[in-house]
């Protein structure tokens, strides 16, 4: 049975549904701590939602430099596959593992519902079983999911195929209606919508978010 590590940083909201929703899909769920060193032998991990550090500074800013951040981005480096979701989108970015930022959003208000997306690609570890075009349905709740980054860089996501998916009614202001990108090599994915909170029909309407987690496994069950 492959892990899943979930990082909590002092903040962080969603690290038990992020939890949950792995052992929903068979995984081996494993809290992580931002204060350890050690990613305890863990297959992927998964940076969650929140208010890391209470958003001081900027979002996500001083997450990046947790102890534990050193062997995520190290262990990302060399391939591990790494999901961050929301505020875990905004580490990452600020760890230079992704590119751009994130802003505060267009409409200067917190945004929080069911957000239908695209999927752009399927070629990354988190998204591997999403088909290409596929619509979907994925809870959002963020006040700075407004991504920003330089024209050559979204020139370079959009040729590379980096974009994995697209908001469809952009409600923040995101650049090219970008709700989440990918690193080069497809192991290391951010988005702004939650997938840990779209698992079941009792607590969302869709299920949708439950793709992200079996992706993951196919891949570390074909790369075992
Ligand atoms: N749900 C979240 O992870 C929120 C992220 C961040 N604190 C924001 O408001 O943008």
């Amino acid at each position: 049975m492959s892990s899943v590590g979930v990082v909590t940083f002092p903040g962080s909201l969603d690290d038990q549904d992020a939890l949950r929703a792995v052992r929903l899909s068979g995984a081996e769920p494993v809290p992580l701590w931002h204060a350890s060193d050690s990613l305890s032998g863990v297959d992927a991990v998964i940076l969650p939602g929140g208010f890391s550090y209470g958003d001081y500074l900027r979002c996500g800013a001083i997450a990046r430099f947790a102890p534990i951040m050193d062997e995520v981005i190290r262990s990302a480096d060399a391939g591990m596959p790494v999901l961050g979701i929301c505020n875990g989108f905004q580490v990452l970015c600020e760890s230079h593992l992704l590119p751009g930022a994130l802003m505060r959003n267009a409409g200067r208000r917190f945004v929080c519902g069911q957000q239908p997306l695209r999927v752009e690609s399927n070629d990354t570890v988190w998204t591997c079983d999403f088909t290409a075009g596929q619509e979907v349905t994925i809870a959002i709740k963020h006040g700075e999911g407004n991504y920003q980054a330089d024209p050559e860089t979204l020139h370079r996501l959009e040729d590379n195929h980096q974009v994995v998916f697209r908001y469809l009614g952009n409600p923040n202001g995101s650049c090219n209606d970008i709700a989440g990108i990918t690193n080069e090599r497809g192991n290391v994915v951010g988005l702004m919508p939650h997938p840990e909170h779209s698992v079941e029909v009792l607590t969302g309407e869709s299920r949708d978010g439950l793709t992200f987690f079996s992706s993951v496994q196919r891949f570390l069950a074909l790369t075992a």
